[in-house]
């Protein structure tokens, strides 16, 4: 579903990422590993056009988005969850996820019916102003108006970054739901490795900018997590 080949990425004169390749089969979840600071949220920026890359190529279904503007990203299929949510505070829940539908078919633009359904709390609090939500709520209005725009490709940053338990968990659900029953491709970065095991079918690590390792989720091996994830 998507291919990148390639990317550097530059902050100024500080280079982030180098070289970086990885491949999201369509229909699995990969989740993207690795400490603090070494260039998840970068290449999830770079992907969404949301960064100028150097070089590299982004292959969404074999059409190259990087020369693109980062508008064509959601017409393309890839929807976004940002890290920290950037869920609008003074807009209700209901304005909050009409953001996509411009994006949605002409004759179609209403939120889809599954949405509510995928998260009962956003029908209940629909009027209620996105800032009045808490983190986990928050988080869940984030995923849910990406999937406004009939994404075909779901990529999430720490979706459960300071998020309590029980949401978590929602959350996990949420997420192997999407992609095992309803067959959507989902990148994830996330540092909590059980999280991680319990929705990932494969793994790509990074380290410094660039991707060290990668494969199915059952070969992360404790080596590779002493490597590259303990602190
Ligand atoms: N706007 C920016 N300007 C300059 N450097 C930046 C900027 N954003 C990030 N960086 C640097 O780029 C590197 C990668 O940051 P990035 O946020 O992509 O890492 P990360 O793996 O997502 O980290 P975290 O897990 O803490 O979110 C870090 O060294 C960071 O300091």
């Amino acid at each position: 579903m998507l291919t990148v080949n390639g990317l550097n990425q530059r902050y100024g004169e500080s280079q982030t990422l180098w070289d970086l390749s990885i491949e999201a089969p369509k229909g699995q979840c990969t989740v993207v590993m690795g400490r603090n600071g070494v260039g998840k949220t970068t290449l999830l920026q770079s992907i969404m056009g949301l960064l100028k890359v150097d070089t590299g190529q982004i292959l969404m279904e074999g059409s190259d988005l990087a020369p693109r503007r980062a508008e064509d990203r959601p017409r393309a299929g890839v929807g976004y969850v940002p890290q920290g949510r950037q869920v609008f505070p003074r807009l209700t829940v209901e304005e909050n996820l009409e953001i996509g539908l411009p994006i949605r078919p002409k004759n179609d633009r209403k939120i889809p019916d599954y949405i509510y359904e995928l998260f009962p709390v956003l029908a209940e609090m629909k009027r209620r102003f996105g800032g009045d939500l808490s983190g986990g709520q928050q988080q869940q209005l984030a995923i849910a108006r990406a999937l406004v725009i009939d994404p075909k490709l779901l990529l999430l940053d720490e979706p459960t970054e300071g998020i309590q338990p029980n949401i978590v968990q929602e959350i996990g659900d949420i997420i192997c739901k999407l992609n095992q029953e309803m067959g959507l491709t989902v990148i994830l970065v996330e540092q909590k490795l059980p999280f991680a095991r319990k929705v990932g079918d494969r793994f790509c690590l990074l380290d410094r900018g660039r991707s060290v390792a990668s494969g199915e989720m059952d070969e992360l091996s404790d080596d590779l997590i002493r490597q590259y994830l303990t602190v």
